[in-house]
């Protein structure tokens, strides 16, 4: 960043990211320069919203094992079976009643989950909050309120890990969040669980999850971000995984919610250059 803001020279006084996340500009150089910093939060809430639950289902379903199948040709060969590709199931039914969502980082794309996992019957969420976060009591109250959820708690680590059936990672990237899904927290999670990752790859420790998944520590896992994104190849141990689905960080990634971020960071851009405030800007 320092080199980038030294190059541009002192005439630079704008610098517009097309994304939430914000962690690969340097607030402090920015500022020791007075560049002002726009994002584009919110607008991609949805987007990323859809593409956890999406991530969740073809984890719990073995949809990437699945598509594999087909596109390898075995399908005109197999033999059904009642529990062949079986996985565990997302909504709650008469028979299954119970399933826990977790959530590690509860801000505005963790209750856009919420609210679609609400349509999945799904009654019971557990939180911890990312390091550093508000109180979040209000809002917890009224979210239960508005999805006709029994509980929305906050909880520590070690029952998060527990007690979550799909754990949604959410948080920010950066040192205060990095690797906190470790060895450690994964053996403490069932095996039947199902983890997704559309907050910052860094928050998961790469090894220790394709070890989680090959020793069946927990179910699967789908992935929008991966700690050494984008040297993520074929060979990586998590894409290698038959559990495990890699997307490459393709959460956003709706036409519309592109567009609209395309406009605001070139409104940023704008008012930057003419010296206005900026529509949206990093405090
Ligand atoms: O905008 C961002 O920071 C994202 O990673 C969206 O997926």
């Amino acid at each position: 960043m320092q080199e980038l803001v030294d190059a541009a020279g002192p005439t630079l006084r704008v610098v517009s990211t097309i994304s939430v996340g914000h962690e690969h500009i340097d607030l402090k150089v920015t500022a020791e320069r007075n560049i002002q910093v726009g994002y584009t939060p919110d607008i991609l809430t949805d987007a990323v919203a859809d593409s956890a639950v999406m991530l969740a289902l073809m984890a719990s379903r073995r949809a990437g094992q699945s598509y594999s199948f087909v596109k390898d040709n075995q399908w005109p060969s197999f033999h059904w079976t009642p529990f062949a590709f079986c996985g565990p199931q997302l909504s709650t039914t008469s028979f299954s009643p119970t399933r826990t969502v977790g959530f590690l980082g509860f801000g505005r794309i963790a209750h856009a989950v919420v609210k679609r996992v609400a349509a999945f019957g799904i009654t019971h969420c557990i939180y911890t909050p990312r390091p550093g976060a508000a109180d979040q009591s209000v809002r917890d109250t009224q979210l239960r309120d508005a999805h006709g959820l029994v509980s929305v708690t906050p909880v520590d680590l070690p029952t998060l890990a527990r007690e979550s059936d799909v754990l949604f990672v959410l948080a920010p990237g950066g040192s205060a969040t990095r690797h906190i899904i470790n060895a450690e927290f994964l053996r403490q999670m069932r095996a039947t669980s199902v983890l997704v990752n559309n907050g910052r790859g860094s928050i998961v420790d790469s090894a220790a999850l394709a070890r989680a998944l090959a020793e069946g520590w927990i179910w699967g896992a789908g992935l929008d971000v991966v700690d050494e994104e984008p040297q993520v190849g074929p060979e990586h141990p998590l894409v290698r995984e038959p559990r495990c689905v890699v997307l490459p960080h393709i959460g956003s990634a709706a036409s519309e919610t592109r567009a609209e971020m395309a406009t605001l960071t070139a409104r940023n851009v704008l008012a930057g250059v003419m010296g206005e405030p900026l529509p949206v800007a990093i405090q």
